[in-house]
């Protein structure tokens, strides 16, 4: 008899399920159909970029897969816990443990030098061990030399790294980033994008990138196109 040992990588797994979602924000006489019918999936280790008009429904869908809002109708499973479902706490928990942020303005603390504010994902945890991880973190997004500078003494390229060294100290398996080159120029955006998804890949994390920019999406794994809260397009090449 002979024990068979499997070599072979872990099975990707979904990371993010999303079945027939609905969100609608109503205000006074208006109500605005943000989200409607959605239907997708991402993987461990994949990219999806979801891209559309302005209004077209992308911070919404963000927020719903994040945790940060919940939807009308539809199932949201996310880290394999239920997010219609799920209790505040549990929620406060899923963005703490397992789903990390990257947003447009990078989100970083001004009094706070770059390797504090990666530092901090890290004291929410607990972790006491914290300096190797913060120096190892920093030299991931190729900051190594910048780690006591504020955001103010970094570029907006640099300033994202931070947010993304910052966003990867949790260790998490899901990053959202909302226009994460908004506010770069092309050239440094597609820097930040290739960044992504090398850290993607090698930590096997799921990625949801929402993008007016198609010119930096050329990487993704998988793309939608949204349009009135609607999924027109799906995109695998
Ligand atoms: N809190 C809110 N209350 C009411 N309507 C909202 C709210 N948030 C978003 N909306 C509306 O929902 C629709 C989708 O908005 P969303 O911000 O998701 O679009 P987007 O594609 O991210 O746009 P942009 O690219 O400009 O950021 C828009 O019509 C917007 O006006």
């Amino acid at each position: 008899m002979f024990e068979t040992v499997s070599s072979e990588p872990a099975e990707p797994t979904d990371i993010v399920v999303l079945d027939g979602v609905d969100k609608t924000y109503t205000g006074g006489r208006s109500v605005v159909h943000a989200l409607q019918s959605v239907d997708l999936s991402v993987r461990s280790g994949t990219l999806l970029a979801v891209h559309g008009r302005s209004g077209s429904g992308k911070t919404t869908l963000l927020n719903v897969i994040g945790g940060l809002d919940r939807p009308d109708a539809g199932r949201v499973e996310v880290c394999g816990l239920d997010l219609v479902s799920a209790s505040d706490a549990e929620l406060t928990e899923l963005r703490r443990r397992s789903v990390a942020f990257v947003f447009q303005g990078f989100g970083l603390l001004p009094m706070l030098s770059a390797a504090e504010n990666v530092e901090v994902p890290l004291r929410l945890q607990g972790i006491t061990e914290r300096r190797e991880r913060v120096e190892e973190l920093l030299d991931v997004v190729g900051l190594g030399g910048r780690a006591d500078h504020r955001p103010n003494e970094l570029s907006g390229g640099e300033q994202q790294r931070v947010a993304i060294a910052r966003a990867l100290a949790a260790d998490p398996q899901l990053l959202v980033a909302d226009e994460p080159t908004g506010q770069l120029d092309s050239r440094t955006g597609a820097e930040i994008m290739k960044l992504i998804v090398a850290v993607a890949a090698e930590r096997d994390i799921a990625v949801v990138v929402a993008t007016h920019d198609l010119s930096i999406i050329d990487d993704a794994d998988h793309r939608v196109e949204l349009q009135d809260g609607h999924v027109i397009a799906e995109l695998t090449p």
